[in-house]
Parts: C-alpha cells; sequence; structure tokens
C-alpha cells in the first residue's frame, strides 16, 4: 500500500487527485496541503503529487527531497534553470526520485509524441494552446514542452528558422517565441485545457489536436506516476513518455 499525500490538495486538479488516491485500492491518502505552514501533515508518505503553482513549487520540491519524500508534479512553470535546481537537490538526496510532467493526459502525451514525429516534414510549425481564464501561467507547460520537442526535431533533421517575413507587427500578434517555435496561447471562459499543433509545406498542411474534457481525464496518468515513481532509474524524470512504451 502505497502511502500518498496532496500539495494543492483543495485546488483544481489536486481535488481530484484526492479523490483518485481514496479510490484506489493499492494507495492511502495521508494528507492534502495547501498552505506550506501545513507541510507536516504528509510526513509519512512515500509520494506526494504536487499540482500548486509555478511560484511555490520549487520551495514544495526542496521540502519533499529534503524528507526523502518522492515526488509527482503537475505544476507547470519548469524551464531548464529550475531542472537544473532540482537536480543539484537530487545529487544531495541519494535515492529521492522525482517525475515532472508538463501533462499527465495519455492522449496529451500521445499527441506532443505525434507533434515530435511530425516535425521534420514540415517547413512551419506553430502552437495554439488555449485554456480556462484562470490558468496561472502562459504559455502551458505543455505547449512550453511541446516547443522545444518540435526544435529538438527540426534541430536534428537539419532544419533552419521557419519562413516569416512579417517586418511589421502589434506586439504579440505573432505570439511567443519558444526556442524558435511560435506559441500562441488562448484564455477563453468555458474551456478546460486544449492544444493545436499546426504544420505546414507546400500544397500541405497538418494539425493534430489535444482536448481535455475535464480534470478527470488526468487521473490515470497521475495514479501511472504515483505507482511508478520509486522504481524510475533516475532522479529526475521529465514527462510520461518513459512510462509509456512509445517509440
Ligand atoms: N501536468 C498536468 O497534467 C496538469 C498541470 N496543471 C498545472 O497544475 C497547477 C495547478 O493548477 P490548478 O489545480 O488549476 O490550480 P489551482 O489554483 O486550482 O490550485 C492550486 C492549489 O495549490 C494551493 N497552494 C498554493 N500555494 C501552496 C503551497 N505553498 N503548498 C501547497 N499548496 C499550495 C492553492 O491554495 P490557495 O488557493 O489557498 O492559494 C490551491 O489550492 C498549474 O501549474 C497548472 O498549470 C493543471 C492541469 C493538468
Ligand atoms: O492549468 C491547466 O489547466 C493546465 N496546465 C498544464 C499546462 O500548463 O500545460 C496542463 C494542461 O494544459 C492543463
Amino acid at each position: 500500500m502505497f502511502k500518498v499525500g496532496v500539495f494543492g490538495a483543495e485546488g483544481r486538479m489536486g481535488s481530484e487527485v484526492v479523490k483518485a488516491v481514496q479510490g484506489a485500492d493499492d494507495l492511502e491518502f495521508v494528507g492534502g496541503v495547501d498552505d506550506d505552514a501545513d507541510r507536516d501533515r504528509v510526513l509519512g508518505a512515500d509520494v506526494v503529487v504536487d499540482f500548486t503553482h509555478p511560484d511555490v513549487v520549487m520551495d514544495n520540491l526542496e521540502w519533499l527531497i529534503g524528507h526523502g519524500i518522492h515526488a509527482v508534479v503537475g505544476t507547470s512553470g519548469f524551464d531548464e534553470e529550475k531542472l537544473n535546481r532540482v537536480r543539484e537537490l537530487l545529487a544531495a538526496k541519494p535515492g529521492a526520485r522525482v517525475l515532472i510532467a508538463p501533462n499527465f493526459g495519455i492522449a496529451a502525451v500521445l499527441m506532443m509524441h505525434f507533434a515530435q514525429k511530425a516535425a521534420p516534414y514540415f517547413e512551419s510549425t506553430e502552437i495554439i494552446e488555449l485554456h480556462h481564464p484562470n490558468k496561472a501561467d502562459a504559455p502551458s507547460g505543455t505547449a512550453y514542452h511541446t516547443a522545444e520537442l518540435i526544435a529538438q526535431a527540426r534541430r536534428e533533421a537539419g532544419l533552419g528558422r521557419m519562413p516569416d517575413a512579417t517586418t511589421a507587427e502589434i506586439p504579440g500578434a505573432r505570439g511567443a517565441d519558444v526556442d524558435g517555435v511560435r506559441v500562441h496561447a488562448l484564455r477563453v471562459q468555458g474551456l478546460i485545457a486544449h492544444q493545436e499543433v499546426v504544420f505546414g509545406t507546400d500544397g500541405e498542411t497538418l494539425k493534430i489536436r489535444h482536448d481535455s474534457m475535464n480534470r478527470a481525464s488526468f487521473m490515470p496518468g497521475v495514479l501511472l506516476g504515483v505507482r511508478r515513481v520509486a522504481d524510475l532509474p533516475a532522479p529526475l524524470t521529465m514527462g510520461l513518455e518513459p512510462l509509456l512504451d512509445l517509440s
């Protein structure tokens, strides 16, 4: 029986995680935290799931790693600098494991995987991410990660810059530049989490679209992470891909 705690337990995602853990026969819910003053509630947990805020997640991770508690992290906002800090913290605590996944939706992971595979075949690729207006950050962690995967695939294929003759624009009109890939962020009431990757070359386009219809859809991926994190070979694992049989 794995003992599981939740950081951000009363939030949109954290409350779903609490329900999912409580509903799983092989997991025991040990406590939820929504304020760093209450972290002791999860002492004794094997794994803590963090869905909090980009501004607090690093502090949470420092505390968890320091206490030797494995972490499954869905909170967004990880760039290379933050990941390097997590690596440093883990190096000082052998045996601790951290899994950070920009998106726990299995279909979203497939969308990113297919986008990476398609990228070398197209001159142009842009990303449109669409979310609810209460989201704290832009662009989404999923869009940021997808852009990095596409940029890497383009570099490996020897592709250069994408064609773009824009010389005059209202700032922001062409979206954010993430590693050479344009990312456009929409915040629209009624939406949950959606992303479209648009590819184009002469005479052909391809669109890969993913839609999260509810937050329960993330739970199979979260529970997979909770069950597997302790046995992961590396101290830090990025993305759910290594836990799935993708090639
Ligand atoms: N990887 C994935 O698949 C997904 C990732 N996300 C990401 O998860 C994060 C949370 O999203 P969402 O659930 O919508 O956000 P919410 O704002 O609904 O929830 C965040 C929760 O964290 C709490 N919190 C704030 N500070 C701390 C702290 N120091 N320690 C513990 N809890 C704290 C908040 O409490 P209070 O309100 O009192 O401040 C709140 O209950 C975002 O970064 C989002 O992008 C979202 C969906 C899927
Ligand atoms: O805040 C959200 O809602 C989501 N955040 C994650 C992200 O930033 O990519 C995952 C999903 O898009 C939902």
